[in-house]
C-alpha cells in the first residue's frame, strides 16, 4: 500500500470531542488526525464510541465540546450536506438507498443544485465514467432492490464520488460482504487512495486491519487508549487485547461430540422465487441431531437465508418436508414453530430482529409474553420483566443505560447481543443461528461462539450459518456447503480445509477436487 506524507497538512482534525447521550458518555476528549492518502482504521469494542465519532465527522450528531478542523479551517458541521460541502461523506452500516428507484436516481437524490428536469443523459455518463475509473462495476439503470449487496455497497461509494468526497468514512464496510466482493472493495480503495483520497473505516476485523490501514486507533469506553503505525503491531492478539484490555484466548472450550435424536430434518425442501425462475432451494435433505452443531458455508446468495427462513415459518415450501422434533412442521406459522422450541437469531437484525422504538427490556421478554411467568389474566407482571431483563443484560453484557432505553439507540453489536441473549435464554432445543457473529467485537464473537458451544453440550440441535469459514471450522461438527441452492457436500469439521470447503462454495463438484 502507497505511503502518505505526515509533514502534509491534516485532512482532517478532531480535537478534544466530548459527546453525552442520556446516561452514556459516548465520547470523552477524544482527538483524531487524518492525512492525505492515509487510511486509518478506528477499532474498539461494541458500544465504544466509534459510530458516535464518525457521525459527529458527517453532521448527524453535533458535539458538546471540542473542535474540528478540516484542511486545517476550524469548521461547524450541522449537516451531511455541510460534511458534503467539506469533501467529507460516510458509508453506513444500514445502506442509505431507495430501494424502487435506479441506481442513477439514486446517486443524485436529494443534490440541490440540479434543474428541475435532470439531465440524466450526462448524468449517466459520468456515473459510468467514475464506476470505470475506480473499477465500481455497476449500471445506472438498474434498480437498487435487484442489486446483490456488494452492488450495492458499490452504489454508496459511487454517490459520494460523484458529489465530490475526497474523505471516506466507511463503518463495517466488510461485514455484509463475501470474501471476493471484500477483496473488490480493498481495490477500489487503493485506486481512491492513489488518487489522494483518504478514509476511515470502522472494522471488527483484525486481519483487515493489518492487511488494509497506515493508523490503528483503538477507543474503549469513549476515550482514546492507543494510536499507532499498524506497522508498529507485531500480533493480532495485541490489537485485540488494546480493545479489550485483557488476552482473547481464540480458542473455545467445547465437551466431546455425542449426538442424539435426530431433531431438525429436511427432506427434499424446494423453494421457488415468487416470480417463477430457478429454485431458490433445490432439493435440499439434511438431519440434525441434539447435541450437534451443523453448520451452513456458502457465498451469500447461494440459498442460506431462504434455509432458514423455510424452516422457521417464513418462507413457504412448495415441496418436500420439513421435521422439528419428529413433527412435520412444513408450511407452519412462524407462533407454531417457536412453539415446538425453535429460536431463531436472523441475519437481518433491524428489520427482524428487534422492534427498535420498544425498550430493551420489553425486546428481551417479548417471547415469554404468552408465557404464565410473564403475564397473569393478560397482564404483564412488570417486576417479573425487570428482574428477567436485568438479568440477561448482566449474563450477555449488553452495553445499554437501562433497560428501559429504546433498542434503536444501542450500538449494532449491542443491538445484536439483546437478540442473542433472548434468543438462547429462550432456546426449547433447536437453535437457528444466521451470522450470529456479524458486527460483534472480538471479545462478544468470542462469548458468542461459547454460548453456541454451550447450546449444543446442554444437547439442542444448532444450525448454524456463517460466511467466516474459520468460525465453522471452529465450532461446527458437521458442515454443509450450499451453492445456487443446492447442497453441494456435507463433511465433518474434523476432517475438512478452508481450500475443500472454498472449492464447494464455488460450485466444484467433490469428485473434481
Ligand atoms: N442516538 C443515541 N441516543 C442514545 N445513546 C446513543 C445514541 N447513539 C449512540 N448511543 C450510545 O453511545 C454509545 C456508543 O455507541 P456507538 O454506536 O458510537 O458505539 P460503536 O463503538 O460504534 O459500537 P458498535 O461496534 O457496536 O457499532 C453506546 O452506549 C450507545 O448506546
Amino acid at each position: 500500500m502507497s505511503e502518505f506524507n505526515t509533514d502534509e497538512t491534516p485532512v482532517v482534525r478532531m480535537v478534544n470531542i466530548t459527546k453525552h447521550f442520556p446516561g452514556v458518555l459516548a465520547n470523552d476528549q477524544v482527538s483524531l488526525t487524518l492525512h492525505k492518502g492515509e487510511v486509518l482504521a478506528l477499532l474498539g469494542e461494541n458500544g465504544a464510541g466509534k459510530s458516535t465519532l464518525m457521525n459527529m465527522l458527517v453532521g448527524l450528531y453535533r458535539p458538546d465540546s471540542g473542535e474540528i478542523y478540516v484542511k486545517e479551517n476550524l469548521v461547524e458541521i450541522n449537516s451531511p450536506q455541510d460534511s458534503m460541502a467539506l469533501g467529507i461523506g460516510m458509508i453506513h452500516q444500514e445502506f442509505m438507498l431507495v430501494g424502487n428507484m435506479s441506481v442513477a436516481e439514486n446517486i443524485i437524490l436529494g443534490m440541490k443544485d440540479l434543474p428541475f428536469i435532470p439531465p440524466m443523459a450526462e448524468i449517466k455518463a459520468k456515473i459510468t465514467e467514475l464506476s470505470k475509473r475506480y473499477g465500481l462495476q455497476v449500471y445506472p439503470d438498474k434498480i437498487i432492490q435487484d442489486l446483490s449487496v456488494g452492488e450495492q455497497q458499490r452504489v454508496e461509494i459511487l454517490k459520494l464520488l460523484y458529489r465530490g468526497a475526497d474523505i471516506l468514512i466507511l463503518d463495517e464496510p466488510t461485514a455484509v460482504l463475501t470474501p471476493g466482493e471484500s477483496r473488490d472493495l480493498n481495490e477500489i480503495l487503493k485506486k481512491m487512495l492513489a488518487e489522494g483520497k483518504s478514509a476511515i473505516f470502522i472494522t471488527h476485523k483484525m486481519d483487515e486491519v493489518m492487511e488494509f490501514s497506515h493508523t490503528v486507533q483503538v477507543l474503549r469506553r469513549g476515550k482514546c487508549v492507543s494510536t499507532c503505525p499498524t506497522k508498529s503491531i507485531k500480533r493480532v492478539q495485541d490489537l485485540a487485547n488494546m480493545m479489550v484490555g485483557r488476552d482473547i484466548l481464540f480458542s473455545l472450550d467445547r465437551g466431546p461430540y455425542k449426538p442424539g435424536d435426530v431433531m431438525v430434518e429436511a427432506k427434499n425442501v424446494v423453494v421457488l422465487p415468487v416470480g417463477g425462475g430457478k429454485p431458490v432451494l433445490d432439493h435440499v435433505s439434511f438431519s440434525i441431531r441434539g447435541g450437534e452443531i451443523f453448520g451452513i458455508a456458502g457465498v451469500a446468495g447461494n440459498g442460506q437465508q431462504q434455509l432458514t427462513e423455510a424452516i422457521t415459518g417464513l418462507l413457504r415450501v412448495n415441496e418436500g418436508s420439513i421435521y422439528l422434533n419428529g413433527k412435520d412442521m412444513t408450511n407452519k406459522t412462524p407462533l407454531q414453530v417457536i412453539k415446538s422450541g425453535v429460536s431463531h437469531i436472523p441475519a437481518d437484525r433491524g428489520r427482524m430482529g428487534v422492534v427498535g422504538d420498544m425498550s430493551v427490556g420489553d425486546n428481551l421478554s417479548m417471547k415469554k409474553y404468552r408465557t404464565d411467568e410473564l403475564s397473569s389474566h393478560s397482564v404483564i407482571k412488570r417486576n417479573w420483566v425487570r428482574k428477567f431483563a436485568d438479568h440477561l443484560i448482566e449474563v450477555f453484557t449488553i452495553k445499554t443505560p437501562n433497560q428501559d432505553t429504546s433498542v434503536k439507540f444501542l450500538s449494532g453489536g449491542n443491538i445484536q447481543k439483546t437478540i442473542l441473549a433472548r434468543e438462547i435464554d429462550s432456546c426449547g432445543g433447536i437453535l437457528i443461528a444466521v451470522y450470529p457473529s456479524r458486527g460483534l467485537d472480538v471479545g462478544a464473537t468470542e462469548a458468542v461462539r461459547q454460548n453456541i458451544i454451550k447450546q449444543r453440550d446442554k444437547g439442542n440441535a444448532v444450525l448454524l450459518v456463517s460466511e467466516e469459514l474459520e468460525e465453522l471450522l471452529m465450532v461446527a461438527d458437521r458442515i454443509a456447503v450450499m451453492f445456487e441452492g443446492r447442497i453441494m457436500d456435507i463433511v465433518n469439521a474434523a476432517d475438512a480445509t478452508t481450500e475443500e470447503l472454498g472449492m464447494l462454495m464455488a460450485g466444484v463438484d467433490r469428485r473434481d477436487i
